[in-house]
């Protein structure tokens, strides 16, 4: 540890985990079914695990209505008011979004007591963990999080985030993920020096070819660029040698990588030549 690291260590603290929870095929009881309700809902089918939702259908927002009608494979509805501790029976997970926070509390500590984790909506310093804004596209899942400061604030910054991305990233992931899958097919087991070998191979080709060339990878050019690359000497070849389109970034790359004046100088000779060429052709 140098002395950087040291300082880092000893600030460490006042922020929360950020994990990607693994819920699939898990019980998530969710009390209430508003619009907040609602969100929750679909955070968690995402996930697909399966869900109990317990409120009176007068208080249904549409989007919780729909999510139940379309979604039985997954969830299962219960016109009624939260009952009491059997409600808990059998849950993995515990999200209250109600506007009752006496009924909120109540299940919390109901939880607690059974150490299921717990969101309640309207009591973040009760929380086992909070939800944030998130951007989804496929595989890639962004969450944006302000610790309870404020909320809104994480929306606006996931529009800024959202302006920042091609919409094509969770395409390229997903070729990424195939791709990985194939090669650990040539080259299987874990840890040791073929591990870490293949970490180089994997890390190197995603660091040098851009992320929107992966989108064009099919079955067949996977395997040819496993063939052409991992399999002679482990070298990452170029997306052109797969016969890949050569993209107009690499010419806006060629004039971000020379001296800044030089665009500006070629787009002035071009519009003086312009601009010299009609002149001539008026006084002719
Ligand atoms: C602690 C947390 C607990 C949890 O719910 O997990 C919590 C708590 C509370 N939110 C409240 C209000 C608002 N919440 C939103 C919106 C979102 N709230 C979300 C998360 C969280 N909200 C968790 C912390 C996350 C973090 O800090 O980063 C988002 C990100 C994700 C989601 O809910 O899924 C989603 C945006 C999603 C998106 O846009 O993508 C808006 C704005 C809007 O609706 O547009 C408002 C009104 C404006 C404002 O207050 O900012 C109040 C009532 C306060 C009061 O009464 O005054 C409480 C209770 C309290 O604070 O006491
Ligand atoms: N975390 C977040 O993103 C936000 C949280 N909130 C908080 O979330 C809570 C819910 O907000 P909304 O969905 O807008 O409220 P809402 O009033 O639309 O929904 C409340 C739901 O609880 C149900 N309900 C009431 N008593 C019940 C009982 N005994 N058993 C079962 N269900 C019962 C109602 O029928 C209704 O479906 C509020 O407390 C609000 O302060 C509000 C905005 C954002």
């Amino acid at each position: 540890m140098d002395a950087d690291d040291t300082s880092r260590a000893e600030r460490l603290g006042g922020g929360s985990l950020l994990v990607a929870w693994q819920l699939n095929d898990k019980n998530v009881l969710v009390v209430g079914g508003g619009e907040v309700a609602s969100q929750r809902i679909e955070s968690i089918l995402t996930a697909d695990s399966y869900i109990t939702v317990i409120a009176p259908e007068a208080g249904l927002h549409p989007r919780t209505k729909r999510f139940i009608d379309l979604r039985a494979d997954r969830i299962s509805y219960h016109n009624r008011p939260f009952k009491g501790p059997q409600d808990l029976d059998g849950k993995d997970m515990v999200l209250t979004a109600l506007d009752d926070n006496f009924l909120s509390r109540h299940i919390v500590e109901m939880s607690r007591e059974r150490r299921i984790p717990v969101n309640a909506a309207d009591i973040p310093d009760l929380c086992d963990f909070y939800f944030g804004a998130q951007i989804r596209d496929g595989p890639l899942q962004i969450m944006i999080s302000t610790n309870g400061n404020g909320p809104r604030m994480a929306s606006l910054i996931k529009t800024r985030l959202q302006k920042g991305l091609s919409g094509r990233e969770g395409e390229a992931i997903t070729k990424v993920g195939q791709l990985r899958s194939k090669l650990k097919e040539r080259a299987p087991g874990v840890g040791g020096t073929l591990g870490r070998e293949r970490m180089k191979w994997m890390s190197t080709l995603c660091n040098s070819w851009e992320m929107e060339d992966f989108t064009h990878l099919d079955d067949t050019l996977m395997d040819k660029l496993l063939d052409e690359g991992w399999n002679k000497d482990k070298r990452v070849p170029k997306p052109q040698e797969l016969g890949l389109p050569i993209r107009f970034y690499y010419l806006s790359a060629l004039f971000s990588a020379t001296p800044m004046p030089i665009f500006p100088t070629i787009l002035a000779f071009v519009a003086g030549a312009l601009a010299a060429t009609s002149f001539i052709s008026y006084k002719r």
